[in-house]
């Protein structure tokens, strides 16, 4: 029998205890983007779910490799959102708290077009800080955000609930 998402997922993925802080069991992703079936796979099956946005966004920076990915995959164009003082243009800027410490994130206002379907992306849900700031940063520019792509889920840190009433999908919750 094939394997689901899911458990693709699951084995792709590489758990590392107490990184970048004591008490943190740290999802790495690296094995699973370097490992050709399950990326594609992972692009896919967010793609299927996706076809009518105009662009799709992705967090600094491991949301960078799954988002322009997608972007590709979709056919539509790639936004960075970037942690503070790496974008050059006129940015737009919003700070908010993390599992481990606190983050500002900006973008290029100039980039996205007034009402542009913008899908979301990133490979870790974890508290929603990132996700919520990163939403609200692109609809402060005129974006309208479709939903929230994350490849995991982690459960117990209550992210979801964060979002509430905002589309979010996840390909792997624990
Ligand atoms: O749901 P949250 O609690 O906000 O956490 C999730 C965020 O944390 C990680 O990014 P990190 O800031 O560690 O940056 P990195 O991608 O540069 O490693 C992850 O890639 C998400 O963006
Ligand atoms: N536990 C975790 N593993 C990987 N990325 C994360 N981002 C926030 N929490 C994380």
């Amino acid at each position: 029998m094939s394997r689901t998402i899911a458990e693709l997922v699951e084995g792709a993925l590489r758990d590392i205890p107490d990184f970048p802080a004591p008490g943190v069991l740290f999802k790495d992703i690296t094995p699973l983007l370097a490992d050709p079936t399950a990326f594609a796979a992972v692009i896919a099956d967010m793609a299927a779910r996706h076809r009518a946005v105009q662009l799709v966004a992705g967090v600094e920076a491991r949301g960078f490799v799954i988002g322009a990915a997608l972007a590709h995959a979709l056919g539509v164009g790639f936004i960075p959102v970037r942690k503070a003082g790496k974008l050059p243009g006129r940015t737009a800027s919003l700070s908010y708290d993390l599992e481990y410490g606190s983050a500002t994130i900006e973008v290029h206002a100039d980039d996205i077009p007034g009402g542009a379907r913008v899908l979301l992306v990133d490979d870790v849900l974890a508290t929603g800080g990132t996700a919520v700031a990163a939403w609200d940063l692109l609809e402060s520019v005129g974006a309208e955000v479709t939903g929230f792509e994350v490849i995991i889920e982690l459960a117990a840190l209550g992210g979801r609930e964060r979002l509430a009433g905002r589309d979010v999908h996840a390909l792997l919750t624990v």
